[in-house]
């Protein structure tokens, strides 16, 4: 299986095909209105309509949003997963899965070690567990701050989990941020951007070939291991 890649924060059409185009594994909306990459429902339902009709897989990614808030935005983009990247405790993230029925990936962010001990109590609730950098003093953003992390934490993760690598990647680390990490699944936001909320096709292009050169780097390694 090769790396999958879920890219975050698009807001036009263009990017949604071109994602599908490249093979991403999810891409993901954003609905917090002091990013950037801030989408409005109505704008998202379009998106995801486009989106599903190309078998691509959507991601609402929200920042302690009230169940209200939720609830108008699965009913409007019917997701495919809900990324909850705030403060929302493991009880609030089983009861929006059970609510809504879908799976959901809750965001840690990570300096120290320590750091990774939050992780526990999300342990069989949340389906996926994603990595990203704590944000910089002074930013309003939880998360799409560009900023990476030393990688070399994860590899204190005890007991070992599949997870999702984000925070600061782009066409010139992704190599050796998955060579450091192993990571199956990655998230880029701000990575694959001209300017703040501004996919870049050339960039996202460029991310997804470089994906695929650490996959196919693996796989002859295996092949001469083997
Ligand atoms: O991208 C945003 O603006 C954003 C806003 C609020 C919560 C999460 C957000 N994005 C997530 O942040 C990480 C890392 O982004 P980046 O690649 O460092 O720019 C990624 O998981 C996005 O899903």
């Amino acid at each position: 299986m090769g790396t999958k890649v879920k890219f975050c924060g698009l807001k036009t059409p263009d990017a949604v095909r071109l994602a599908a185009e490249l093979g991403a594994w999810k891409i993901g909306f954003i609905f917090f209105p002091k990013s950037p990459r801030h989408v409005e429902v109505p704008v998202a339902a379009e998106l995801a309509a486009v989106a599903r009709n190309l078998g691509l897989e959507t991601t609402a990614v929200t920042v302690n949003a009230s169940e209200a808030e939720l609830a108008a935005i699965v009913a409007s983009i019917q997701p495919d997963l809900l990324q909850f990247h705030g403060a929302e405790t493991p009880d609030h993230v089983d009861r929006m899965k059970a609510r809504f029925g879908l799976p959901a990936m809750k965001a840690f962010s990570v300096r120290e070690a320590s750091d990774l001990d939050a992780v526990g109590p999300y342990r069989g609730i949340a389906d996926f567990i994603l990595f990203d950098a704590k944000a910089p003093r002074g930013s309003e953003l939880p998360g799409g701050n560009g900023v990476s992390f030393d990688w070399s934490l994860l590899g204190g993760l005890q007991p070992r989990i599949d997870y999702v690598l984000s925070g600061g990647l782009t066409v010139d680390n992704i190599e050796e941020a998955l060579a450091e990490t192993g990571a199956p699944f990655v998230d880029v936001s701000s990575g694959i951007e001209s300017a703040p909320g501004i996919k870049d096709p050339a960039k996202m292009r460029a991310f997804a070939a470089a994906v695929r050169r650490h996959d196919e780097t693996q796989a002859l390694t295996r092949e001469s291991v083997a």
